[in-house]
């Protein structure tokens, strides 16, 4: 996949007093602002493992040829390609995300793409909490790296729940928040020392101690399996994957 080659990107004016990045337009700001280095540094800060796990993701939706199916909080798109090739020309993949600079991003990668499938691709912008889907819309849902930033989980697990076809799996990619001391331990040490620092020499270093914030706010993958269950899903599994940092939990409606 051709990368993007980006310029360390013009940050809007003062910063203000450092808080907690809590509301919805605090996280579209801050998804908008690290859009232009989001996937390089991806690439970078995880050694191109992030495609594995994305990979894993992608399989255990189930999605197949001719589906139609939801990329939930797309992003730049990563997983949409995925799923774009897994459903081939006859399938169909919507590609939903509410920042516009990342699905901009998306949409310049898809006129690079040579792969003639990827043109069953729609990028959405819109809210992960009030999906514009009608219910049993989906054969398959994918979410990489987007429950952990929505501001209400257990709605966005309803919203996913009432847009899928019964019988058919989500498959919610995320950072794990182990209960292994060392995993938590070598995770926490990685985002302070080496992600963090890294991203300061972009200016985002805000953006990316959200990071850090955002994992010991989340849920582990035992409370990710409940709240699945609780929005009505017959059955979760949360797999951990990449030694424990990430977890996938995958969930039949
Ligand atoms: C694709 C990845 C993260 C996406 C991502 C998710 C967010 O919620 C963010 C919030 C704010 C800023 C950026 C992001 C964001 O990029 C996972 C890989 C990229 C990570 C940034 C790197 C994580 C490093 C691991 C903790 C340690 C990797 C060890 C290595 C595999 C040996
Ligand atoms: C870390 S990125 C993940 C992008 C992509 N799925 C990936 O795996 O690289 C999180 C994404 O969630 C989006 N997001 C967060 N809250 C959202 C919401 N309520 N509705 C739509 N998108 C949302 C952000 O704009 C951002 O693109």
């Amino acid at each position: 996949m051709a990368s993007l080659r980006f310029s360390v990107p013009h940050l809007p004016g003062p910063r203000f007093k450092r808080r907690p990045v809590r509301c919805a337009g605090e996280r579209q700001e801050l998804f908008n602002c690290i859009a232009p280095v989001y996937d390089n540094l991806n690439d970078l800060l995880s050694f191109g493992q992030h495609r594995i796990w994305k990979r894993m993701a992608v399989s255990w939706s189930g999605a197949k040829p001719g589906d139609s199916v939801l990329d939930l909080c797309c992003g730049s798109g990563d997983l949409t390609f995925l799923l774009s090739e897994k459903v081939g020309s006859y399938g169909k993949v919507t590609g939903l995300d509410f920042s516009k600079e990342l699905l901009s991003i998306a949409s310049s990668r898809q006129c690079l793409l040579s792969n003639a499938c990827n043109n069953n691709i729609e990028w959405v912008e819109g809210d992960a909490l009030d999906l514009p889907f009608s219910n049993g819309n989906f054969d398959a849902i994918t979410m990489g790296y987007g429950l952990r930033n929505v501001v209400d989980r257990r709605q966005a697990m309803r919203e996913m729940f009432r847009v899928l076809k019964p019988g058919s799996r989500v498959s919610i990619l995320d950072f794990n928040k182990s209960m292994q001391p060392f995993t938590a331990l070598f995770q926490e040490w990685m985002i302070d020392n080496v992600v963090v620092p890294t991203a300061t020499v972009y200016g985002l270093a805000k953006e990316y101690k959200y990071l850090k914030a955002s994992i010991n706010e989340f849920l582990t993958g035992k409370e990710l399996e409940k709240l699945a269950l609780e929005a009505g899903f017959s059955n979760a599994r949360h797999y951990e994957i990449g030694g424990g940092l990430m977890g996938n939990l995958v969930a039949t409606r």
